[in-house]
């Protein structure tokens, strides 16, 4: 067998010519949806992420302000912006870059958020509202990976899908919403016993761990859905999963590339996100 790819890369082009329509019918009633982004420090990693959302932006007509701040920023002066930015009526959603520098709380920063503006979906009131069923920004990677799933029209109800990570960015979301879509999750994880056995078990298998080529064609059932969530920079500087590509893509039915698979498809449902915002807050 060889894996049918599932291009995020394609998928969020078609996503994004949809969005492009509800962003003129907001500005046909005088509202530009708006971005702010906060990027703390100079890491190049998070400055080519953070230069992707914006270029997204600018493609789909949404309003997006960029805040550079040094990396000797205090938590003060970064509460400080954020409150300001939660105060400003053109803006809709509010993403602080993470990981920010170790002086400063991040769950502080989080915390602060309005919730109404977190397009993240990282604030708590967002993350339970996720949790028990309720109408909330749902975070972009998990919801970008379930929208790739089904843009396959894969069948996820009654199918076991197996996560492997739980960070509170991807992990435990993902496992939350195909748990929301009727699915068995189980979770996988640093101290897990056996994983191959398990991930073995798996219809769809999610992978997001941040380890370069962690899973071979021995964690895979075949005819499995693989999700590979992995965004590495290599000693070439190139992008890798944390996939082995080409050994799981003969024993796979579905699988995500990277790059091209998930990440277009995370900046793609930020640009939802702040829409909907949008659309809440000022029509
Ligand atoms: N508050 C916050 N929200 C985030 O959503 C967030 C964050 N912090 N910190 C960092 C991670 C990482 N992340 C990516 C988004 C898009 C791509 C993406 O579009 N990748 C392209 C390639 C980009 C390239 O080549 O550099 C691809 O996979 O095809 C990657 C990674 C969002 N993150
Ligand atoms: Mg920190």
């Amino acid at each position: 067998m060889t894996a049918e790819l599932i291009s995020g890369k394609e998928l969020a082009a078609r996503k994004r010519d949809e969005m492009k329509n509800q962003t003129e019918e907001l500005k046909e009633n005088g509202v530009t949806p708006g971005l702010a982004v906060i990027l703390v420090g100079e890491d190049p990693a998070s400055r080519s992420y953070v230069r992707g959302k914006q270029r997204a932006c600018g493609e789909t007509g949404i309003h997006s302000e960029l805040y550079e701040l040094p990396a000797e920023t205090t938590e003060e002066e970064l509460l400080n912006k954020v409150e300001e930015l939660n105060d400003a009526d053109h803006i809709d959603g509010i993403l602080v870059q993470l990981p920010l520098p170790d002086h400063i709380s991040e769950e502080a920063v989080i915390d602060n958020i309005r919730p109404d503006k977190d397009v993240d979906g990282f604030h708590p009131i967002n993350v339970g509202k996720m949790m028990i069923g309720q109408q909330c920004f749902l975070p972009c990677t998990p919801a970008g990976i379930v929208e790739m799933v089904k843009s396959k029209e894969i069948e996820i109800e009654g199918r076991h899908v197996v996560v492997i990570g739980r960070s509170n960015i991807v992990g435990k979301p993902v496992g939350q919403l195909f748990l929301n879509e009727n699915a068995t999750v189980t979770y996988c994880h640093s101290r897990t016993r056996d994983m191959e056995s398990i991930a073995r078990q798996a219809d769809i298998l999610i992978v997001a761990v941040g380890k370069e080529e962690m899973v071979g064609k021995e964690y895979i059932k075949p005819g499995a859905v693989v999700i590979d969530v992995g965004v590495n920079r290599n000693n070439e500087g190139n992008l890798t999963g944390d996939v082995k590509f080409e050994e799981v893509k003969q024993v796979a039915s579905y699988l995500t590339p990277v790059p091209g698979g998930v990440g277009p498809m995370t900046i793609t449902m930020l640009l939802h996100n702040t829409i909907q915002s949008a659309f809440r807050r000022r029509q």
